[in-house]
């Protein structure tokens, strides 16, 4: 097989010129090649050289990989050789050789040039394929000579020629002279495109550098990488899949090929698709401290099913390298770069790169996320802040929950008024559509705060989270409705006010950030417990309201102006006076004895006045203890003196805007006089125990049956305060000096009685009238009222004939008119005590003598204070 070749092709000069020539071609030669820097320069100069000494067809420089034992072609001499059309020459140019085959084992292990006749050798099947072309291409022997680098082989550089036996000695000697510096050459080559790929290499790495320094987002991100790494590999695609966060799968982050359309389908699930790092690919990278190579095909057929491979697949990308992004000690995720050469140092520098900037943006991403998160429990705060009613409540709550945090809300529960069951207080229907039935089933029960999910959550301490997969296992009804929805996780929370519970919420959703739950946990419990007081004060208000329309239309009945009865002068007189201050805010003192309707007056004052909406306030200032009086009129703060447990606004307060009628004037306290004066002077009051000041607008009505000018002469009453309320006084006359109207106000009464006990009188015999006209009438109206209701009670329907004016009545009215010279005081004692023997010495109560009187038995214990009646008075005689 191996031939030596004896003739040269091109029979040089024997002359020693030609010699010399020769020999100065060949020393210019190898001066050259020792230069040549450039590949392509090498092969060039070599032709030049060469080829007008020798012929040969074309020559070729091939290297050795010793890594993989294969040797491939380098240096070509495009231009001669014959087989560049040849329809093979492309493949032949990019194919790697193994070293392993007798043919380039001979050529390895010869010292000299050797060559070879292509028919003899090309046919083994064991030979390089090239050697077939070149045959086919007219060639027909080839002379290989070994490069070396240093002792070990580098190469070879092949000399084709399409004459059989065409090398001679000569030819051969002179390449076995060159071949070191053709070796010195092929290395400085080898060695200038080392330096050129490193500092290309270190530019690629500076410019990415750069351009990553920059990147602050995802978007960012996927720019610069595809940019810089179009540049080393145009045509393959990428991928950079990120951890995520249940640190189990992987998804993609930024991806970049221009292989595949952006609508393609698969491209799109695997986009959004979630890859288990355990899926013998993904693992391996992230353990792998270099970069891994895998051949798309060969994970396949090893039964690796990853949707991603089999786009890989279609995508034509057959080998596939993957990088793991990590800092410090955590992996963040892998690059996946379509490339079939791996540069080890590169793609590091490369995933450096990345892996900061990735690192950099994902704390962007938590600080925005954070920052969001914030910005949205504000506005959540905001919008639930203004919340009074639950429908506003409902409103504000799916509102965050669906359109910000792409939750569902499965239920709030609250705990009801019996502290043991829960009612549910809102809840999305809408999440159930799949289950219906039971959703209806389950709420129709009425769950308590033992049911143990519910008692579970309002234990623990911020909730607790559900498996929706986990507890549906258990076969809990509940469980088997949360499953219906899809969703991975049930976030269940107590609602809290303080220590107390005031429920539970439950939310449905794959994954909830911790400080959201917490914080909408907090709003919605506050806005519960805001909506909670709110209901009850509505309700409370609600009451109140229809107490006060009940009180005030039972008031508009009892004290109707037109009930007003009394037509003679006297009263007349008083209608006028009243005419006259109705409309005002003037202070008007209503004087007479008891009885004599100074209540009536006042409210119907109040009533004809542009206060009458509101409701008049009474203060009988006799019913009071001294110490009480103050903080009845003008109110006191929660622990203004002991027993003030509570806030309490006072009457003065109430009476704002309205009308205040201080009853029994007179009876008042000197000390609570004082203060009673600096707020009508002043219109403005103080709490008791408070700071703030209060502006009032009260009107004010006072009555008294006492003579307050007497008062102010014997120190009683202040006289400032009198004059103050002696603004307009009506003095009501007592029912003796108006005899005329005894007459319709009986029939008044007659008719009022008759209606209430059912009992129909309709006249009343003219004896009775002429009775009730001889009698003196302490008591006033009111006792004519009394004696009336009695009267009519006890008489047969029809007339009322009988009257039943007490015997006594009869001789203290014969006594007092026997002593003109009594006092009215004297006279008030008299029928006092002879009232308090009628009931036995009883004074308040059924049957006792303020009963009788029609008085408070705080007033008839002041007036028998005043009167000086003690016991002795009525047991005695
Ligand atoms: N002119 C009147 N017409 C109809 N009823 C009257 C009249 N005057 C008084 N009355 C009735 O007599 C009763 C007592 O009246 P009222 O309480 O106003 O008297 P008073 O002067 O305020 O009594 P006191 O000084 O004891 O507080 C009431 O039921 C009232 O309706």
């Amino acid at each position: 097989m191996k031939k030596e070749a004896d003739t040269l092709n091109v029979s040089p000069t024997s002359s020693k010129a030609s010699l010399e020539r020769e020999r100065k071609i060949l020393l210019d030669l190898g001066n050259d090649i020792t230069k040549v820097r450039d590949k392509n320069d090498l092969i060039v100069l070599f032709s030049k050289r060469i080829k007008c000494l020798y012929y040969f067809t074309h020559t070729i420089v091939t290297l050795i990989d010793h890594k993989d034992e294969t040797y491939s072609a380098f240096l070509l001499d495009n231009e001669a050789s014959p087989i560049r059309t040849h329809a093979q020459y492309q493949q032949m140019v990019k194919a790697r050789f193994p070293l392993n085959e007798p043919f380039i084992q001979a050529a390895l292990a010869s010292d000299d040039p050797i060559s070879f006749v292509l028919e003899d050798i090309m046919n083994n099947p064991q030979s390089p394929p090239f050697l077939k072309v070149n045959y086919e291409g007219g060639v027909r022997e080839i002379l290989m000579t070994k490069l070396m680098n240093a002792d070990k082989p580098m190469g070879f550089i092949h000399i084709y020629t399409d004459k059989p036996g065409g090398f001679s000695t000569e030819f051969r000697s002179i390449m076995k002279g060159i071949a070191s510096q053709l070796s010195g050459a092929v290395s400085n080559i080898l060695k200038n495109e080392d330096i050129l790929n490193q500092e290309k290499e270190k530019s690629f790495l500076l410019d990415f550098s750069n351009d990553i320094s920059c990147v602050r987002t995802k978007e960012d991100l996927e720019k610069a990488v595809s940019a810089s790494l179009r540049k080393i590999n145009p045509l393959g695609g990428y991928v950079i899949r990120k951890i995520n966060d249940d640190g189990l799968t992987m998804s993609a982050y930024v991806y970049g090929s221009e292989a595949i359309p952006p609508d393609d389908e698969l491209l799109q699930e695997v986009l959004s698709a979630k890859f288990p790092i355990e899926d013998g690919l993904q693992n391996r990278v992230l353990d792998s401290y270099i970069p891994l190579l895998f051949s798309t095909e060969r994970e396949i057929s090893r039964g690796i099913k990853s949707i991603y491979l089999q786009l890989w697949k279609r995508t034509g990308y057959k080998t596939m390298v993957g990088i793991r992004l990590r800092i410090a000690d955590r992996n963040l995720g892998i690059l996946w770069l379509a490339i079939d050469e791996v540069n080890i140092q590169l793609l590091k520098g490369i995933c450096h790169q990345i892996s900061i900037a990735m690192a950099n943006i994902m704390a962007n991403e938590e600080v925005e996320t954070k920052q969001r998160e914030q910005g949205f429990l504000i506005d959540f705060s905001n919008d639930i802040a203004s919340v009074k009613t639950k429908p506003e409540f409902e409103t504000a709550v799916f509102k965050v929950l669906e359109n910000l945090l792409h939750t569902k809300l499965a239920m709030i529960q609250v705990i009801a008024s019996d502290g043991f069951h829960l009612d549910p207080f809102m809840y999305d229907r809408s999440l159930y559509q799949n289950a219906v039935k039971d959703f209806d089933e389950i709420v129709a029960n009425r769950i308590n705060i033992e049911e143990p999910y519910t008692a579970r959550v309002l234990s623990s301490e911020s909730g607790v989270v559900f498996s929706v997969e986990d507890e549906a296992k258990t076969g809990n009804v509940f469980a088997l409705l949360w499953k219906t929805t899809g969703f991975k996780n049930m976030y269940s929370l107590p609602l809290r006010a303080g220590n107390q519970n005031l429920g539970t919420i439950w939310l449905l959703a794959d994954s909830l950030s911790q400080l959201m739950l917490k914080g909408i946990c907090a709003q919605i419990s506050i806005a519960i417990a805001n909506i909670q007081a709110n209901e009850k004060v509505l309700a409370y208000k609600k009451q109140l309201e229809q107490e006060n329309d009940y009180l005030k239309e039972q008031i508009r009945t009892i004290y109707n102006f037109a009930e007003i009865i009394g037509s003679g002068d006297e009263m007349e007189k008083v209608y006028h006076l009243m005419s006259l201050v109705a409309d005002s805010n003037s202070t008007v003192l209503v004087l007479g004895e008891t009885g004599t309707g100074k209540e009536l007056i006042a409210r119907a004052i109040h009533n004809a006045s542009p206060r009458k909406d509101k409701l008049m306030v009474k203060v009988n200032c006799a019913a009071l203890p001294a110490n009480l009086i103050e903080s009845e009129l003008f109110g006191h703060e929660r622990g203004a003196f002991t027993g003030a447990l509570d806030r309490r606004i006072g009457k003065f307060e109430l009476a704002n805007h309205s009308t205040l009628f201080l009853d029994e004037i007179g009876e008042m306290p000197l000390e609570a006089q004082a203060k009673l004066l600096r707020v009508i002077q002043e219109r403005e009051l103080e709490r008791i125990g408070g700071k703030q000041t209060i502006k009032i607008d009260v009107r004010i009505i006072a009555a008294t049956n006492r003579d307050l000018e007497e008062e102010v002469k014997a120190g009683r009453f202040r006289a400032d305060l009198y004059y103050r309320l002696n603004v307009f006084p009506i003095s009501l006359p007592p029912l003796r000096d108006r005899m005329e109207d005894i007459e319709p106000l009986s029939y008044f009464f007659v008719s009022k009685f008759s209606k209430n006990t059912g009992r129909r009188i309709t006249k009343i015999a003219p004896g009775v009238i002429q009775q009730l006209r001889t009698y003196t009438w302490p008591g006033n109206v009111r006792e004519l009222e009394h004696l009336i209701e009695r009267s009519v009670l006890l008489s047969p329907e029809g007339v009322l004939k009988e009257v039943f004016i007490p015997k006594t009545s009869a001789s203290e009215k014969n006594e007092v008119a026997l002593l003109p010279n009594q006092s009215l005081e004297e006279v008030e004692r008299s029928y006092i005590i002879e009232v308090l023997k009628r009931s036995s010495g009883k004074i308040s109560g059924v049957g006792g003598a303020a009963e009788i009187l029609d008085i408070p038995g705080n007033t008839l214990h002041s007036k028998m204070k005043k009167l000086n009646i003690g016991k002795a008075d009525y047991f005695g005689k």
